[in-house]
């Protein structure tokens, strides 16, 4: 049993706990980071408060409560058979039913699977909403199936599926690859084996019970929880220079927001490249990526032979001078080069729109130079927020305006950020971000836990 006598500095802490947790898993490197990341900050914390390490408390967290893995098969539009892996990570229901985004991707492992669910659990803490953590998905690759395949897949990914989730239970929503066409298709394959028409899925479309403002949500959330870090400098958006990666769901309603603001958006990328416009991606030109990347499915290379500017093949964009930069892409897309290269160019606030997007040695970097840096289950919290509203919405068989909506999100990621300020603020009054969410996203999951015996 640990006792205050006993209790090891914050590095020994850090280095027992993770040697342990490599230990049982070694492969899973995503995961590793995302705990390291979390362990690292709360250390102190926990060292002051010891009640939750006699509780195991972090060790709880970090063993998902429920990993279910399963076989997809699928028939592409020639009659060929494919086989891909599905899986759903039930990470933590302390505080609700399990809640968290599908990603299709080549990519997609337990370990990755894993990290997403962990950062959700603090993430959805942060919320304030009763959601517990999931995360899921499958290593099947959208990019160049038909709208047929597409379907078919999806058919069969909820055939096996549908017997984990439910609304009281695990409710899914969209990630990387997992868009409005996607959900469309699981939802439909879920109502025809359950029949039940249930919010057992988010980001649903508007006529069929999804909420207004939730394919917004996680791009505006960001961008009103930037704004609220540039407030604590006497700043705002207007004129500021902003980088943006990813050209999905994230960075589209990022751009959006920014430039509604005032802002100029320089920057948009994809896994070949990325373009750079120093003129600024206006609406206009905003629409025209709408367009190619949700109905023609192209790739970000076109606006750059559209428009005439530059692109830059096999490459991120960090190397541009800005202001801002909003990560919206996927994990470690910010190494400690390009952490330097940002802050040389006098880039002063990060605000991650993806999950993990900075690597361990950036996100040092960030902070040793005291810059604005704000973590991905803080300041991305906005779409699962708004998922949570969609359940709320589904409930009470009610429909929000857009309006409505809208200014609960900002409401929302306001009080995440007073909680990362709350938990954050140092005797110099810089406020570490990390370390705000990650205490204030823990001590609701870990109190819960506790009053709920050993389970
Ligand atoms: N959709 C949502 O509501 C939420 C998404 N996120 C995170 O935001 C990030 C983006 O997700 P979405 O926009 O929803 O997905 P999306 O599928 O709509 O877009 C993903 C974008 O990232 C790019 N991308 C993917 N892999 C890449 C790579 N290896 N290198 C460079 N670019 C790459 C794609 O080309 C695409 O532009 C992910 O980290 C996701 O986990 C976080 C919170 C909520
Ligand atoms: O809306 C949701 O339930 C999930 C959003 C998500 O996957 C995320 O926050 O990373």
């Amino acid at each position: 049993m640990t006792t205050t006598a006993t209790l090891p500095s914050p590095t020994k802490l850090v280095d027992e706990f993770m040697s342990k947790l490599s230990r049982k898993d070694p492969h899973e490197v995503e995961f590793h980071q995302a705990v390291h990341e979390v362990v690292e900050s709360l250390a102190p914390y926990l060292m002051a408060h010891p009640q939750y390490m006699k509780e195991k408390i972090l060790e709880r967290m970090t063993e998902p409560e429920r990993v279910i893995q399963f076989r997809v098969p699928w028939m592409d539009d020639r009659g060929n058979i494919h086989v891909n892996r599905g899986f759903r990570v039930e990470m933590n229901s302390a505080i609700g039913p399990y809640k968290g985004g599908l990603r299709f991707h080549p990519s997609v492992n337990l370990s990755i699977l894993k990290f997403l669910a962990f950062e959700q659990t603090f993430k959805n803490s942060l919320t304030d909403l009763p959601m517990g953590a999931g995360k899921g998905g499958s290593d099947f690759d959208p990019k160049g199936k038909t709208d047929a395949e597409v379907m078919r897949f999806c058919q069969s990914f909820m055939t096996e599926l549908s017997r984990h989730i439910g609304p009281y239970t695990d409710v899914p929503a969209g990630d990387i690859g997992v868009g409005g066409r996607e959900i469309g298709f699981l939802f439909g394959q879920y109502k025809r084996l359950r029949n039940e028409f249930t919010g057992t899925l988010t980001g649903k479309g508007v006529e069929w019970g999804g909420s207004l403002i939730r394919p917004e949500a996680t791009g505006y959330g960001n961008v009103y929880f930037a704004r609220e870090m540039l407030k604590t400098q006497g700043k705002d958006f207007n004129g500021l220079t902003v980088s943006i990666s990813g050209s999905g769901n994230v960075a589209q309603f990022s751009a959006e927001k920014v430039i509604e603001l005032g802002g100029k958006v320089i920057t948009f990328s994809d896994s070949s490249g990325y373009i750079y416009d120093p003129a600024g991606i206006d609406s206009e030109k905003l629409e025209y990526i709408m367009d190619l990347k949700n109905n023609r499915r192209g790739r970000i290379k076109e606006y750059a032979e559209k428009y005439g500017v530059k692109y830059v093949p096999n490459a991120r964009p960090w190397a541009e001078k800005c202001d801002v930069a909003l990560p919206s892409a996927t994990e470690n897309e910010i190494d400690e080069n390009d952490a330097r290269m940002l802050i040389e160019n006098g880039c002063f606030c990060v605000a991650e729109g993806a999950n993990m997007p900075s690597t361990t040695e950036a996100i040092h970097l960030y902070l040793k130079h005291k810059i604005l840096y704000a973590p991905g289950k803080a300041s991305n919290a906005g779409g699962v927020a708004v998922s949570g509203l969609e359940m709320t919405q589904n409930s009470m068989r009610l429909k929000w305006t857009r309006e409505e909506v809208d200014q609960k999100l900002l409401q929302i990621m306001q009080n995440i950020h007073h909680t990362c300020v709350k938990y954050g603020k140092q005797k110099d009054g810089f406020v570490n971000y990390e370390v705000g969410a990650n205490i204030g996203g823990f001590l609701k999951v870990a109190n819960s836990m506790m009053a709920q015996g050993l389970v």
